[in-house]
């Protein structure tokens, strides 16, 4: 004992001090823990220890318990940080108390700018001068809190060769929260810092940020932060020179100058929010190497983001990123510690966007009733940008719809015709007079070069440019779908220009794409030959708009009200090759849901008839569904009659709801991927059924849901009920051998595979399970190399059909070092041809920082 205090003294000094500590740090906790966590003496499963402590008191407490466990270094660790704590502490409340009057002063100063920029809601076709207040305008969003195959991914419990899930993780429930409810704590858990906000085109995350911003700068909510910095990435992606954070926040918020000393040393009481991640330009290169950690330290735009957003740069702050899905993938996750996904609205929210809109108690329900008659037009509404596009164009018709839209491209399509109707006073009306033919000449050539525009910045992934065109920004049609920005450069003022939504940029270039004599191997493609299924993922909304331009109804629409002549060749090369992609995909299992869209733009049912279909296979998997996507599957699958061999859901957020609309499809198809969702009862209960009923589903995939052994009961039911499944595979939940047991009266008939490896079942209790049926049918480690063998081929031909991104995001699943130690055949070969894969992918790859992510696994995986 007395040995051990002279060689630790730290340790032994924290043993005699223990009472005095407590007092000390219980108001320093937070701070402290963060310290820790970020010097890497405490892990995150140390944090949740500390968390489940009661009171402050209680948690200094368990950190003094926790570093007995950890050693003398980390103790002496402990003391430098608390003192200089304690130390910064002094100081501060001492200026604090100086400064205090003139830092209320500024907080108030901030809070008026805000309260400036947010008060009028930023609807986009607003006659320039027309004010609609925020407050009036806003109708509650539908937020959910917890995104399962995020949080899975955070936890990396995704990583074949992890050995123990832990069940302290338990993905969190999802669950209906209000704005100002993101930060706030919940019972015995820190409040969260750093929020992604998920949410496809148009679904209100901008919106949301103006929501925290008014409440936060009229008193009303957050008001656990002093000061609320805004940033969007569309300013950002203008920054082409290294710069400091202190310049970036310096850039809108010029009054802070003085005192941003002050508030980045406060970072607790700090919130940055970075809007539209997916509109960064160097969104896809954010796994920077060089991190930031001072205010005044310059870096690339992307570094000093990248820092911020990780906690190297102002680690206490609060961070909120939005943005849509698709790009989710490229935020550095590891840093997130709360989820949140928009999904819009409701069919209350919809009346209430009646209500506010029309400002008529009487014309609002009169509007909502045409809309809700039509039940694609309201599943559209559901998507507040779409909501705000239905209420204009019947504004603008009076009701009277001309032609019901039935898709995404049909309102925005409508949307134009109304807006340029409207912006020209009616002078395009009559085709048979000269001045109105004239006119049209004109207006297809300002709609085409407005288009081009359009498409050369998207390209590009710009958002926000400066105009060189000084004949679409004069021009007031133009205009109408620009925002000009004035921007205060060191020297001057500069007008910046950006479409007044992301989703009517990606109109335009459709448009142009579409309408203009350029062909389309030229725009979308290399050569002569162009492909739907490998765009990247960020042109998905572009790729259905255009699809829906070069249909039928759309293409007589712009004929008929603008004079635009058919493009019956683009319409007739983009059907085929739709229709050669879409047969080519259902073939090979590649990812669909972008042709699903295109097939749904197109309403064209003799398309599908033309749709030579050897088999059928789905793959939707690892992103998040929205309604409008389950209505495009629903869509192709009404009309294509046949057995689907395999449907793979893995990794879109699927619920219990979801899952039931989908029923009748799934009831059709043979193999059934469900993993990485957070599958609840009800979820379970709706599988349970589709096994109870279906006479040809034979393989299911349940890994990683978070199920049980009371989920698998009810699973056993629904096998015992029919007897027709032959695999189930449930990786990573938390099964028992208890659970598994009553399966083995089902194997090996029809019961041939079950496989529970990553659960709570040890390999003695997997020896018994086997010893209970005539042949081994339970794989709960990785011994059998013919069952990997399958697996192994099974992941190797995904690999081969998906596009590069894609096959990164697989990668990060499925390489992991302890697989690679096997030392089974099936592995080594299966490690040989995936590096083979890679090899060629990065000899063809143009984008270059798929081709960094697909070099870094080269590399590891031939070391
Ligand atoms: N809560 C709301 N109340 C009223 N209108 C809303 C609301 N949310 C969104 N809108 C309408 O929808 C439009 C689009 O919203 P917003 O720009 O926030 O979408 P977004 O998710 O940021 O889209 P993107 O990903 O394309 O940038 C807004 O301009 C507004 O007209």
């Amino acid at each position: 004992m007395t040995l051990a205090g002279t060689l630790e003294p730290c340790l032994q000094s924290l043993r005699n001090h223990r009472v005095s500590l407590v007092d000390k740090l219980e108001f320093h906790i937070d701070s402290l823990t963060d310290v820790l966590i970020t010097k890497e003496i405490f892990t995150r499963d140390d944090l949740e220890e500390i968390q489940y402590e009661k009171g402050p008191r209680g948690k200094v407490r368990k950190v003094l318990d926790i570093l007995e466990g950890k050693g003398e270094e980390a103790a002496r660790i402990f003391i430098s940080a608390s003192s200089c704590l304690e130390e910064s502490n002094i100081k501060a409340e001492d200026q604090s108390l100086k400064q205090t009057s003139e830092y209320q002063k500024v907080i108030a100063k901030h809070k008026a700018v805000l309260k400036r920029r947010s008060e009028c809601m930023l609807y986009y076709n607003t006659r320039h001068g027309e004010k609609i207040p925020f407050s009036e305008h806003y109708v509650n969003l539908l937020i959910v809190k917890g995104h399962h195959s995020l949080e899975i991914k955070r936890h990396e419990v995704l990583t074949f060769g992890q050995q123990r899930i832990s069940l302290q993780q338990k993905a969190t429930e999802q669950r209906l929260i209000k704005p100002a409810q993101l930060f706030s704590s919940e019972t015995g858990k820190k409040p969260a810092k750093k929020v992604l906000v998920t949410g496809v085109a148009g679904i209100g995350k901008t919106v949301l940020v103006q929501k925290i911003l008014c409440d936060f700068s009229n008193h009303k909510e957050h008001q656990s932060f002093d000061f609320i910095i805004h940033m969007t990435f569309r300013d950002l992606n203008l920054v082409n020179k290294p710069v400091s954070l202190r310049e970036l926040i310096l850039r809108k918020n010029g009054h802070l100058a003085k005192h941003l000393d002050t508030i980045t040393e406060n970072d607790t009481k700090l919130l940055i929010i970075l809007d539209g991640f997916d509109e960064f330009k160097h969104y896809r290169g954010c796994d920077v190497d060089i991190f930031l950690t001072d205010l005044d330290e310059e870096g690339e735009v992307v570094e000093v983001l990248s820092s911020l957003m990780l906690g190297e740069l102002l680690p206490g702050a609060s961070v909120l990123i939005t943005s849509r899905p698709m790009a989710v993938g490229h935020i550095p996750i590891g840093s997130i510690d709360c989820f949140v996904v928009i999904t819009g609205f409701s069919t209350v929210e919809i009346h209430d966007f009646f209500q506010r809109f029309f400002q008529d108690e009487e014309l609002a329900t009169k509007m909502f009733d045409i809309v809700a008659a039509n039940e694609l037009l309201l599943t559209l509404c559901y998507i507040p940008a779409f909501c705000h596009i239905v209420c204009s164009i019947l504004k603008e018709s009076n009701g009277l719809y001309p032609d019901t839209p039935r898709t995404m491209t049909d309102i925005y399509v409508q949307y134009l015709l109304a807006l340029v109707k409207s912006h020209t006073n009616n002078r395009i009306e009559s085709l048979n007079n000269v001045s109105g033919m004239k006119h049209q000449e004109h207006l297809q050539e300002i709609l085409l070069k407005l288009g081009r525009l359009a498409y050369q910045k998207l390209m590009n992934q710009e958002t926000l440019f400066y105009s060189n065109n000084d004949e679409i920004a004069s021009c007031v049609i133009a205009s109408t779908f620009l925002d000009k920005t004035s921007i205060q450069e060191p020297s001057c003022t500069e007008d910046v220009y950006s479409f007044t939504h992301l989703t009517i940029q990606e109109f335009f270039a459709a448009l142009y794409c579409a309408m203009a004599d350029v062909p389309l191997s030229e725009t979308l493609g290399s050569g002569n030959e162009y492909s739907i299924a490998c765009l990247p993922g960020n042109l998905d909304l572009f790729m259905r708009f255009l699809s829906g331009l070069l249909s039928e109804r759309n293409q007589e629409l712009l004929s008929r009200n603008i004079g635009f002549g058919k493009q019956k060749d683009k319409m007739q090369s983009f059907r085929l090759k739709l229709i050669s992609d879409t047969q080519a995909t259902c073939e090979n299992g590649a990812y669909i849901l972008t042709q699903l869209h295109c097939i749904l733009e197109q309403q064209d049912v003799l398309l599908m008839q033309e749709l030579r279909l050897q088999r059928l296979r789905i793959n939707l998997s690892d992103v998040t569904l929205s309604t409008m996507d389950h209505n495009a599957v629903k869509h192709f699958l009404n009309e294509i009659h046949l057995t689907i061999s395999e449907v793979d859901l893995t990794g879109t957020n699927i619920s219990a709801e979801s899952l039931r609309d989908l029923q009748p499809y799934l009831l059709r198809c043979e193999k059934l991927w469900l993993g990485e969702n957070n599958l609840d009862l009800e979820a379970i209960k709706v599988v349970a059924d589709i096994l109870q009923e279906s006479d040809i589903l034979k393989e299911l995939g349940l890994g990683w849901t978070d199920i049980g052994d009371e989920h698998l009961f009810v699973l056993t039911n629904a096998i015992k009920a029919k007897q027709i499944l032959t695999e189930l595979w449930m990786e990573g939940n938390r099964i028992t051998f208890a659970g598994l047991s009553p399966l083995t009266v089902f194997t090996p008939s029809p019961l041939e595979r079950v496989v529970a490896i990553w659960n709570n079942v040890t390999d003695d209790e997997g020896e018994r399970l086997n010893s209970l049926c005539p042949k081994p049918c339970f794989t709960v480690s990785f011994t059998e190399n013919s069952m990997w063998k399958d697996w192994a081929s099974w992941v190797l031909q995904r690999c081969e059909v998906s596009s590069s991104e894609k096959l990164v995001t697989i990668l990060f699943k499925v390489y992991d070092i302890s697989v690679r130690s096997i030392e089974s055949q099936w592995a080594k070969t299966f490690y040989i041809s995936l590096t083979k894969l890679i090899r060629t992918r990065i000899e063809q790859c143009m984008e270059e920082d798929v081709r960094r992510k697909l070099e870094k696994f080269e590399t590891i995986l031939t070391s």
